[in-house]
């Protein structure tokens, strides 16, 4: 990953985001900056994205108290695609709590690519964490529901609470897609075969793919982040989606694995929780701060926006975000006694 963000002045992390003008100057910056990269390609291997328009691009920031900033194509939408993943999980989390999930799917990075079978096959049928497309497949396997149109009407539900409004599917991305996903077919009679799924895997894989469809804007993922960035509360419509601890663990899943095995340079040069998907959508977040979407579809050979990076580093090194960075603390003269 070339993040080219070296040149840009790392400011020191604060309890707080920079000025509302500060932090507006700063996202049209990472917009403007970012706009004419055209490293990577666009997926096809789901026909359809293969489609997109490559100069499409949005950078969105929603701060905690529900304040906007846009940049480009913000509200243009695309398929959710990888991004579900995270919400999908949080909501599994709200319903099951953190150890069943925790044994169940597992935390840890696989260091392979999102639809990686041998993963899987490495790990004794164990799907590792819930980013990935086994671990994905397995959390939505754990969706509530008596069938599959009650687990849909539940992920539509709870995902359009995360947005702020009711989120519709593409059909034809989800034809697209269930015309072509032998792979993720595989992945969950792999499943299946080990025992870690107690669904029926083709109806479960017809779900995930429909998860994966559902349309956003880089604006929905901003309200999405920021919802997950301030303990659950969607900071627009004031909803309170999950709790505070279920954010809390989605966020360290998302540090692990967010960006598939590129999460370790992505915490390195940015230093925040995030989730890409692979039509160009990337959220991210910056917990008790903000939410950030990013929309571009050209992609890295991970699956991962490469101007929604790009801009991400950008925000994270002049806003402060970066949850690692310290300044030295001042000693003061006077001490308190515990
Ligand atoms: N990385 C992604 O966004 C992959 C999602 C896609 N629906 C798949 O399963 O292949």
């Amino acid at each position: 990953m070339d993040l080219e963000v070296d040149d840009i002045e790392q400011r020191a992390s604060a309890g707080a985001l920079p000025s509302w003008d500060d932090v507006e100057s700063l996202v049209q910056a990472a917009y403007e900056r970012n706009r004419t990269v055209d490293d990577g390609e666009v997926a096809d291997y789901i026909p359809i994205l293969g489609e997109a328009d490559p100069a499409l691009f949005g950078v969105a920031v929603v701060e905690v108290d529900g304040r906007v900033h846009d940049a480009g194509d913000v509200d243009r939408r695309f398929s959710i695609q990888s991004i579900s993943k995270a919400f999908v999980y949080a909501l599994v989390c709200e319903e099951l709590g953190h150890r069943p999930v925790l044994e169940r799917i597992g935390v840890n990075n696989t260091g392979l690519p999102f639809n990686s079978v041998m993963a899987i096959e490495l790990n004794d049928g164990h799907p590792l964490n819930p980013m990935v497309n086994a671990g994905a497949i397995a959390t939505t396997a754990l969706v509530p529901g008596d069938d599959a149109d009650a687990q849909w009407a539940f992920i539509v539900e709870g995902l359009s609470r995360f947005a702020g409004r009711t989120l519709e599917l593409d059909d034809v991305v989800y034809r697209s897609e269930a015309a072509t996903n032998q792979r993720n077919r595989a992945i969950a009679g792999l499943l299946e075969s080990y025992g870690r799924l107690d669904r029926d895997p083709l109806e479960t894989v017809d779900l995930y793919t429909k998860q994966c469809a559902l349309l956003v804007s880089a604006h929905d993922l901003a309200v999405m982040g920021a919802t997950l960035a301030d303990g659950g509360l969607n900071p627009v419509t004031g909803v309170q989606v999950v709790s505070p601890e279920v954010c809390r663990d989605t966020l360290a899943v998302l540090a692990a694995s967010g960006l598939y095995e590129r999460s370790g340079e992505w915490l390195f040069e940015i230093g925040l929780p995030g989730k890409s998907g692979v039509a160009g959508g990337i959220v991210t977040v910056s917990p008790g701060k903000a939410g950030i979407g990013t929309y571009s579809p050209r992609l890295d050979s991970a699956g991962n926006s490469v101007r929604g990076q790009r801009a991400t580093a950008h925000l994270a090194r002049s806003l402060g975000l970066n949850i690692f960075a310290s300044t030295t603390h001042e000693p003061s003269t006077e001490r308190s006694r515990p």
